[in-house]
């Protein structure tokens, strides 16, 4: 909805079918599709930018799929928030593999999808190794309630952009298990020093954990209750089960399976992230919550 704003034309690619004259969507309830969006099933051949916008752990299938027939000029840009889970790579290594040659960026800030389908004013970053197509990328995006910022910081605001999700099953867990809003303060602030540590050893900067992809996504995600990630944090806190939680929800929460992956990232870098390691924990591996405070609190005082 906020690329239909820009005036263009924009073909939806779903891979169900739906019926002919379909103007709304489930997960955009309320909202009425505008008259310049087609909802397409097949890959578009040409287009100014092309958007993937799938779970994370969808983005290799879809991409080799899109790649054999998108022109090779064209731009693709990632939206997914989240690591791949078998070899924790970032979305555009992914598409470097199945896409190899091809102009990639990636779209990521705090924008719940339903905000931003309504017009309500938001923010975010668009990021490219190459800063000029960035740049050009983000004068096709831009409207006067999506306003959307160039970086060529492209390895740091997806690193941001999948680590907040992360981050935001702890937040819902303090809060779930009654740990208080100066803990779940606390956790975000310290969140931001381990995500920056990883960034600056795997290719990203430090200060744009300070930017729209970085503070204000894990302000919005850990703060927000529209966020499947916090909320998925919260019902832990409050006792239930992952599986459980997980068979309740048709939605993707991409904290669950990025954890893990993201862990395995830090470990290969040999970079210090206690709190993704105890969000990890107790994710797959039985930590509980009174496991999870003495790990993280009980470790020798450092220095801020
Ligand atoms: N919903 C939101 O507010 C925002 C979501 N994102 C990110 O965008 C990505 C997608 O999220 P959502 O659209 O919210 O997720 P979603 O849970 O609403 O589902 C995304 C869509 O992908 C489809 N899908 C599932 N498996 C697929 C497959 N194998 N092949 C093709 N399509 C498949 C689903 O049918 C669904 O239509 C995630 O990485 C998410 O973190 C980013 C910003 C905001
Ligand atoms: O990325 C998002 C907001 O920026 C959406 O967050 P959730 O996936 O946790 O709902």
């Amino acid at each position: 909805c906020a690329t239909a704003a820009t005036g263009a034309d924009v073909a939806l690619w779903m891979r169900n079918p739906v019926p002919p004259g379909t103007r709304t969507l489930p997960r955009l309830p309320g909202i009425t599709l505008p008259d310049n969006v087609t909802i397409t099933g097949d890959f578009p051949r040409s287009a100014d930018v092309v958007l993937l916008v799938t779970p994370v752990q969808t983005a290799r299938d879809v991409s080799t799929r899109l790649q054999t027939v998108l022109d090779p000029a064209v731009p693709v840009v990632t939206c997914c928030k989240g690591l791949e889970q078998a070899t924790s790579l970032l979305p555009l290594d992914v598409l470097a593999e199945t896409m190899p040659g091809r102009p990639t960026g990636v779209l990521s800030g705090p924008n719940f999808a339903i905000e931003v389908a309504k017009g309500l004013p938001a923010a975010a970053t668009l990021a490219c190794a190459d800063l000029a197509l960035a740049q050009k990328l983000t004068s096709l995006l831009n409207t006067s309630a999506f306003r959307v910022y160039a970086s060529d910081d492209a390895a740091g605001v997806q690193l941001a952009g999948a680590a907040k999700n992360v981050i935001a099953i702890g937040a819902g867990i303090t809060i779930g298990a009654g740990l208080g809003e100066n803990a779940r303060a606390a956790l975000i602030t310290r969140a931001v020093a381990e995500i920056s540590r990883l960034a600056e050893t795997t290719g990203g900067r430090a200060s744009t954990l300070a930017g729209l992809a970085g503070m204000g996504d894990l302000i919005l995600t850990c703060t927000g209750r529209g966020s499947r990630n916090y909320s998925v944090g919260l019902e832990l806190g409050e006792g239930r089960s992952l599986e459980d939680i997980l068979a309740s929800r048709t939605t993707v929460a991409e904290g669950v399976l990025t954890a893990p992956a993201m862990r395995a990232l830090a470990r290969k870098h040999h970079v210090r992230a206690p709190i993704i390691e105890t969000v990890t924990r107790i994710l797959g591996e039985g930590f509980t919550i009174e496991e999870a405070r003495h790990l993280l609190l009980d470790r020798p005082p450092t220095q801020e």
